[in-house]
């Protein structure tokens, strides 16, 4: 049996029912010879930890026996356990939390990051991280950090280092804008109240502006252009804000909730613009040759793929020198804590046959 070790950090939507997929899978993870248990759980401020790893009980443990803590102290306790295949799972949005990254790897823990900060930092230092994995022999996966269960950044990485030209990448990268503008376009509500429920449905970031300002779906193209090894910074990506200059990040979250309505006048005008065969679309867009890296607002056909969209669902149109102009399509949720939590379950499995007996 391979035993491996999960330290979680963070147990919002995601990180709560990752612990439950966990829980409900060890017949199957034993099936392949894998004992995988979650010893350590924690929050910005308390953890709770159970050595065999937490059960069914978790929630109620955690209030119940949960402590403050500090990372390094959960370091050290991790380091007097014996326990040889060590992974933290950042199912945060802190970008604090990443901060502690390099102390994990070279303490001798692997990471698996739903939280996409790592990658969209200053490229120096995504690449300085890079150099810290290799140096310490040490996985670091983050296929959730783009279209969240979707095969997307497996798919970019293979199709480069196969050596195919990967020429454009376009499509509606956020699952959260798909369904606020696929409800808002279909429906009579207000635009406020369809973010709302985007938000209660668990698509949207812990502060919904980071996806209505367009800075998620930004962070979405930079991590596929870096992995066609483009060295470009967040800076480099020309977005299209959603969020009025008065309630952008420089105020409060609180703030912004309570004068949301602001945006419904200027939603509600578009899409009087719209004719009967038109929606609403929030897009990206890399193109490669022309160097273009944008997100933006578009209308779109109904009867398009990017029009016919559904739900909370993404859609990622990549264009290659083999596939011409007929792209790969790569279309499913965006976003969501169900898919989320087993793409991250998913690259648990990726990592347990990446490491071998000693590493
Ligand atoms: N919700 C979704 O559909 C998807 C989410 N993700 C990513 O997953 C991450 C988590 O998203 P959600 O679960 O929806 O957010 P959430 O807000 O429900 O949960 C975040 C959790 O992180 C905890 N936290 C914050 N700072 C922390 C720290 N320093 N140490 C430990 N815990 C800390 C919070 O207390 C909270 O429990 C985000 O980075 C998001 O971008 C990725 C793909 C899809
Ligand atoms: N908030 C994100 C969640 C996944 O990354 C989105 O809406 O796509």
């Amino acid at each position: 049996m391979k035993k491996i070790q999960l330290i979680l950090f963070g147990i919002g939507n995601v990180g709560s029912t990752f612990i439950n997929q966990i829980i409900q899978a060890q017949k199957v993870f034993q099936q392949q010879g894998l004992e995988i248990e979650i010893p350590i759980i924690l929050n910005s401020s308390t953890a709770f930890i159970k050595d065999e790893g937490v059960d069914e009980n978790w929630k109620a443990n955690f209030v119940d026996f949960g402590l403050p803590y500090q990372v390094e102290e959960i370091i050290d306790y991790v380091k007097t356990k014996n326990w040889q295949h060590i992974v933290a799972i950042d199912a945060t949005a802190s970008s604090e939390f990443v901060n502690n990254y390099t102390n994990l790897v070279e303490n001798g823990f692997h990471i698996i990051a739903a939280n996409k900060v790592a990658n969209t930092l200053a490229y120096d230092d995504y690449e300085f991280f890079r150099e810290i994995l290799k140096e310490n022999k040490k996985q670091f996966l983050y296929e959730t950090n783009v279209g969240a269960g979707l095969p997307v950044v497996e798919t970019i990485k293979n199709l480069h280092q196969s050596g195919e030209k990967v020429t454009k990448i376009r499509g509606v990268f956020s699952g959260s804008l798909s369904y606020i503008f696929n409800t808002f376009s279909e429906e009579n509500k207000n635009f406020s109240d369809v973010v709302a429920l985007a938000e209660a449905k668990g698509f949207t970031e812990p502060d919904p502006r980071v996806d209505l300002s367009g800075t998620d779906v930004a962070r979405k193209l930079l991590i596929l252009a870096r992995e066609l090894q483009l060295t470009y910074n967040l800076e480099d990506v020309k977005v299209k804000s959603l969020v009025p200059a008065h309630l952008a990040e420089t105020t409060s979250v609180t703030t912004f909730q309570e004068n949301i309505t602001d945006l419904d006048e200027e939603f509600q005008l578009l899409k009087a613009e719209l004719n009967e065969n038109e929606v609403l679309r929030y897009i990206g867009e890399l193109d490669v040759e022309k160097e273009i890296l944008e997100v933006k607002l578009v209308k779109e056909q109904k009867e398009n793929p990017l029009g016919a969209l559904q739900g909370a669902d993404s859609l990622f149109e990549i264009y290659t020198e083999s596939y011409g102009n007929q792209p790969l399509v790569i279309q499913g949720a965006g976003a969501g804590a169900a898919v989320t939590a087993r793409g991250v379950v998913s690259d648990v499995i990726k990592l347990a046959e990446r490491i071998d007996c000693c590493n």
